[in-house]
């Protein structure tokens, strides 16, 4: 259990997933903010504060940072959770479409981190839990941008904890399965530059359907985050989900063919 004092911020937390963790870190002991693009629309949680948030908007994300420090003193856990997904070919997907889904799943998380990590480092502890996702550790054909995305924040993830791990801070990465929210229709919905092609719709919907019938629950995936947030000794990666389980233990085992493995002792990164 946190103690009452200790504070996590959610960002994307009015739905889905994000909504679930909220709920469960309350129940875990702590001070809870959740962020929403429209906090007045929001379904109020209990024990949950809300604040507005576009994470796209680095004053807007500077900002709430701020407020949350002069209101409850400190941030404890970052659970960088506000996401979208792009279906469609690769060839068919504009740049434009391409960067607004790096906006919110790439920056977002970037700008969130910067902003609370000059705060945790005074604190000298802290948790930045990063939404990643089964498409984090492999390939999803006609998801390829949002795949790439959550490759970018594992990369991102692992090597900023590298960076923070001795001021006590960590960043750590949860990556369910297909998980049954309203994220497929929030990616999709029809006035969003981020539409699927109708051609396309059926292949892609049936990438999405094999995942998630693979999958999760916006509960066990808030146990993840729970555990990632309380865990004494924490892990780097926490999943959940039958299917990102079984993905992230093969990825381990993944074929590689070696050249020049010899790598010499300066180059290891300490562990
Ligand atoms: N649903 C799945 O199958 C699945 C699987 C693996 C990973 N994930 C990841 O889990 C996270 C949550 O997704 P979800 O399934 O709960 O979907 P969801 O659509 O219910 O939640 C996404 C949240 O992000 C918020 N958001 C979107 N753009 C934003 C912006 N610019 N600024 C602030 N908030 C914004 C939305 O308002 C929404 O509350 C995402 O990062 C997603 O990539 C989802």
């Amino acid at each position: 259990m946190a103690s009452t004092q200790q504070v996590a911020l959610v960002t994307g937390a009015s739905s889905g997933i994000g909504r679930e963790t909220a709920l469960a870190l309350v129940k875990a002991g702590f001070t809870v903010v959740g962020t929403s693009r429209d906090a007045s629309r929001s379904t109020p949680l209990d024990g949950v504060t809300f604040f507005d948030l576009d994470v796209t908007e680095e004053a807007s994300v500077s900002a709430l940072v701020e407020q949350v420090i002069g209101r409850f003193g400190r941030i404890d856990v970052l659970v960088n959770n506000a996401g979208i997904g792009l279906m469609g070919a690769a060839e068919e997907n504009s740049v434009a479409q391409v960067r607004g889904v790096f906006d919110i799943n790439v920056f977002g998380v970037m700008r969130m981190t910067k902003a609370v990590l000059p705060h945790m480092r005074a604190l000298g502890r802290g948790r930045i839990i990063n939404l990643s996702s089964v498409y984090g550790l492999i390939p999803g054909p006609y998801l390829a941008a949002y795949v790439a995305s959550k490759h970018a924040v594992e990369g991102y993830s692992e090597s900023v904890d590298h960076e923070v791990r001795e001021h006590g801070v960590r960043v750590l990465l949860v990556e369910p399965g297909g998980t049954n929210t309203g994220f497929e229709a929030n990616s999709t919905r029809p006035d969003s530059p981020l539409r699927v092609y109708d051609k396309q719709r059926r292949i892609a919907e049936q990438v999405l359907a094999a995942a998630v019938e693979g999958g999760d629950t916006p509960a066990t995936v808030a146990r993840a985050v729970v555990a990632a947030a309380t865990d004494s000794k924490p892990k780097q990666r926490y999943t959940s989900g039958p299917l990102a389980s079984r993905v992230s233990m093969l990825r381990r085992f993944a074929p590689v063919r070696i050249f020049d493995g010899q790598m010499r002792k300066s180059h290891r990164l300490a562990n």
